[in-house]
């Protein structure tokens, strides 16, 4: 059944037990490679809210979470556009450190953040996404944990909004053609 949300129609894509069912292989693995690490999780807002949610709640290894927000703004020549960390309030240094985003598309967000947070020297830096567009990635990034490689096309549901809405849908529909 598509939906209409503001101006534009959407179709189904990914149905809601095909996307618990690949994040709950997603945190087997997770449990599997971090047993005895006490990893931190930082999930990214406000996109990542609900596959951070699902993610965490399947992990059967001890484990902590910290949200984030990442503001952007524009910096020297030499630095290009700055992102900051809003919330971010953990010592990494050491740690097993796992990134949640709901989406790599460009890969602008994750390729300027990621080195940041190098700087505080954790033990391992890894990247788990829900999704990930290849042919929209102008700006690779190492996604260590995958749930799915998409087309380019618009997204939307489970935590993907278009202009404020959809983030409630527990599916992801695309842009209908
Ligand atoms: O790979 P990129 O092209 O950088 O895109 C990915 C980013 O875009 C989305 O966030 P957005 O900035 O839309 O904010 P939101 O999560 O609050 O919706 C998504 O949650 C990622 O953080
Ligand atoms: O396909 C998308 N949908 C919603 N938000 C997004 N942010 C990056 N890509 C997308």
């Amino acid at each position: 059944m598509t939906i209409q949300v503001h101006d534009k129609r959407f179709e189904p894509y990914i149905a809601e037990t095909e996307l618990q069912q690949r994040i709950r292989e997603l945190a087997y693995e997770l449990s599997h490679d971090l047993e005895g690490k006490k990893p931190l999780f930082i999930a990214i807002l406000n996109g990542s809210f609900m596959f951070a949610a699902d993610i965490f709640k399947y992990l059967t290894i001890e484990a902590e979470i910290s949200f984030i927000k990442l503001a952007s703004y524009k910096g020297t020549k030499s630095t290009g556009n700055v992102i900051t960390a809003i919330g971010l309030e953990e010592d990494l240094f050491g740690r097993t450190v796992v990134i949640l985003e709901d989406i790599v598309d460009t890969g602008k967000t994750l390729s300027q953040f990621l080195p940041q947070l190098q700087h505080q020297q954790p033990r391992q830096l890894l990247v788990a996404a829900l999704l990930h567009k290849p042919d929209a990635t102008t700006h690779p990034v190492q996604i260590d944990y995958l749930g799915f490689s998409v087309p380019n096309k618009f997204l939307l549901g489970y935590g993907l909004d278009y202009d404020g809405l959809g983030r409630n849908l527990p599916e992801i529909y695309q842009l209908s053609e």
